[in-house]
């Protein structure tokens, strides 16, 4: 396999700094070398720079859409270039609001992709249901074309167009949802597999309907969205928005080890590990369940 490696040191998703720092410290834990050592031929396109605007008023409620909106665009430009090089996206963060570009500019390299996001939370809410105006909960909401008519004219996102429909989307993980998203998953019907459902299944079960739900004849490009907080914050804590009861690092590696067997991964996304969270004890647990993920979206398999 080819892999292609993209930092995006990117915050203004959300109010917590130090997530900038993310790709940083993924690269300082070795994960480069982690990969190559897997066989892998890995492409490393070093970390993207996004020029500062600090005239940028929230539209709305919602926080840098200036920022937000043009590092987006970058994202998008620079993933479908990977891809369309025949290599695997890897997107290291950076928060969550980075997926608008790894999914846009997957979508434009891949026609029929379908996407896995494993997060406790569903970072679906709309500009006008978000609690708090961080575009990392609000992600998808500019990306599934039947959100569409809910979406209000955000200045910097107006080249967005939304590139994947709910049917093609299963959500591992969740645990912490607002009413607004809650309504949204339930009424367009996207499949989400909580960790309600994990307990009731077993991480196994629950991966197998997801791909009968998404990719039922194993023919379609696979994004995998993983936001470290899914994990459990036992083992996850350097993160902004930790919720107790997550996915054990077993069941995390289970998804990428099941996802990578598929032959079909073509973008990854690593985000929200912020080294300036936590101890130093728990930063350092958060990287190495983060790398530990990524070994197995590339090959690394426990039975040897
Ligand atoms: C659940 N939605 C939140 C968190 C989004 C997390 C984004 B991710 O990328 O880390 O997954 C939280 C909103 N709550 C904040 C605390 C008070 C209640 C609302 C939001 O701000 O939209
Ligand atoms: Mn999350
Ligand atoms: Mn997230
Ligand atoms: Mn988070």
């Amino acid at each position: 396999d080819k892999v292609g490696v993209i930092g995006v040191p990117s915050c203004k998703g959300q109010s917590a700094g130090g997530v900038q720092h993310g790709p940083k410290a993924l690269r300082q834990a070795g994960i480069i070398d982690k990969l190559t050592q897997l066989g892998v031929e890995v492409y490393d396109y070093g970390d993207l720079v996004f020029e500062q605007f600090d005239d940028d008023t929230p539209i709305l409620g919602l926080k840098n859409p200036k920022n937000i909106g043009l590092a987006a665009k970058k994202i998008s430009d620079q993933v479908s270039r990977v891809i369309k090089d025949d290599q695997i996206a890897l997107t290291l963060g950076g928060d969550h609001s980075l997926s608008i570009g790894t999914i846009h500019g997957h979508a434009a390299a891949e026609k029929n992709m379908c996407l896995v996001w494993v997060d406790a939370h569903a970072d679906i809410n709309t500009p006008l249901t978000s609690p708090s105006g961080n575009v990392h909960g609000m992600a998808l909401s500019f990306l599934v074309k039947e959100l569409k008519e809910y979406i209000p004219q955000i200045p910097h996102f107006e080249w967005i167009k939304p590139c994947i429909s709910a049917k093609d989307i299963a959500y591992i993980g969740l645990r912490d949802l607002d009413p607004g998203e809650l309504w949204i998953v339930r009424n367009m019907g996207i499949s989400c597999f909580t960790m309600h459902e994990v307990d009731r299944y077993g991480i196994d079960m629950v991966l197998r309907m997801s791909m009968q739900a998404i990719n039922p004849h194993g023919d379609r490009p696979i994004h995998l969205s993983f936001d470290v907080d899914s994990l459990d914050p036992r083992i996850s804590a350097a993160t902004g928005t930790p919720v107790p009861g997550g996915l054990s690092v077993r069941e995390g590696i289970y998804i990428a080890e099941e996802l990578a067997a598929t032959g079909k991964l073509t973008a990854v996304d690593l985000v929200e590990v912020n080294p300036l969270l936590g101890t130093k004890e728990e930063r350092d647990l958060t990287v190495y369940a983060a790398t530990e993920i990524a070994r197995a979206c590339f090959g690394k398999k426990r039975e040897g």
